[in-house]
């Protein structure tokens, strides 16, 4: 996704071409050196906008909802930067679309953009169930959801959510995994095992890349989180995966065919 002005870049790719920015505005450069540093910045900054022009346009609902998250104060632990946006949203209203999913579980809210991108994209008996910890971000989420948008918000930490679904009996044919990232392999171990992921479910997780941290540079607590996940998924026999290398990426995961 471009980052919108003010916003700070969040992906791989985005940080790559502020920091090639920094680079280039130097005074001290060789011609030639300049010259190739300008030719890899052009190809850094122009991917992600490329990609948002040739994917289909967001709804007015997801617009509305994008322009009240960034313009609205954020603090503490929450902020603008967090919302999934349009190229990801497209990508898991596509999701959707292929596995033919009827109920769908979101672990990690935020303003609602991925749930109510999926939710757009459900058959008229589908709905999403969306799990957030924060009760002032999921009433500001309510207060962007359209009339009708079948979508069920769990407010509370997601492990108990995910215990209630699962002792309501929920079985789920595709669940997005986006909140904490320090609780992604205990929210894959649920999934797995309390029966709320469908035999044939589809698993998506996003911050797989964690801005580069699992291989480039400092970690953060996110990035070792991260880094930990993925080293543990690939090892996982139950499961196979991909890693899609979109926005701050996704892995796609789903039980290993028996
Ligand atoms: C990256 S944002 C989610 C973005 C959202 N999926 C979207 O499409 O725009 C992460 C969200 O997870 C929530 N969160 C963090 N820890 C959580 C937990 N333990 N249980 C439920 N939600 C949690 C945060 O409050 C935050 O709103």
């Amino acid at each position: 996704m471009t980052p919108a002005v003010g916003l700070r870049p969040v992906t791989p790719l985005g940080i790559l071409a502020a920091r090639l920015d920094a680079v280039c505005a130097r005074a001290d450069l060789p011609p030639d050196v300049a010259a190739e540093l300008a030719a890899v910045l052009e190809l850094a900054v122009g991917f992600e906008p490329y990609l948002e022009q040739h994917t289909s346009p967001e709804s007015p609902g997801l617009a509305a909802l994008a322009e009240r998250t960034r313009t609205a104060p954020w603090s503490g632990t929450l902020e603008a930067e967090m919302l999934s946006g349009h190229v990801e949203g497209r990508f898991l209203a596509f999701l959707v679309g292929m596995t033919r999913a009827r109920r769908v579980l979101e672990i990690g809210m935020f303003t609602g953009y991925g749930a109510l991108a999926m939710a757009e994209a459900l058959p008229a008996d589908g709905e999403v169930v969306a799990c957030e910890l924060d009760p002032d971000v999921a009433a500001f989420a309510r207060g962007c959801f359209p009339a009708g948008a079948r979508i069920d918000v769990r407010v509370g930490p997601a492990a108990d959510s995910l215990a209630a679904l699962a002792a309501e009996g929920q079985v789920f044919d595709l669940v997005f995994v986006d909140a904490d990232k320090a609780g992604y392999a205990g929210y894959l171990d649920t999934l797995l095992d309390s029966g709320l992921l469908a035999a044939d479910g589809l698993v998506a997780v996003d911050n797989t890349l964690m801005q580069g941290q699992p291989w480039a540079g400092e970690r953060t607590a996110n990035g070792e989180a991260i880094a930990a996940f993925n080293t543990r998924v690939t090892a996982d026999p139950r499961v196979e995966q991909v890693l899609v290398p979109l926005r701050d990426g996704i892995t796609l995961v789903r039980r290993t065919p028996s």
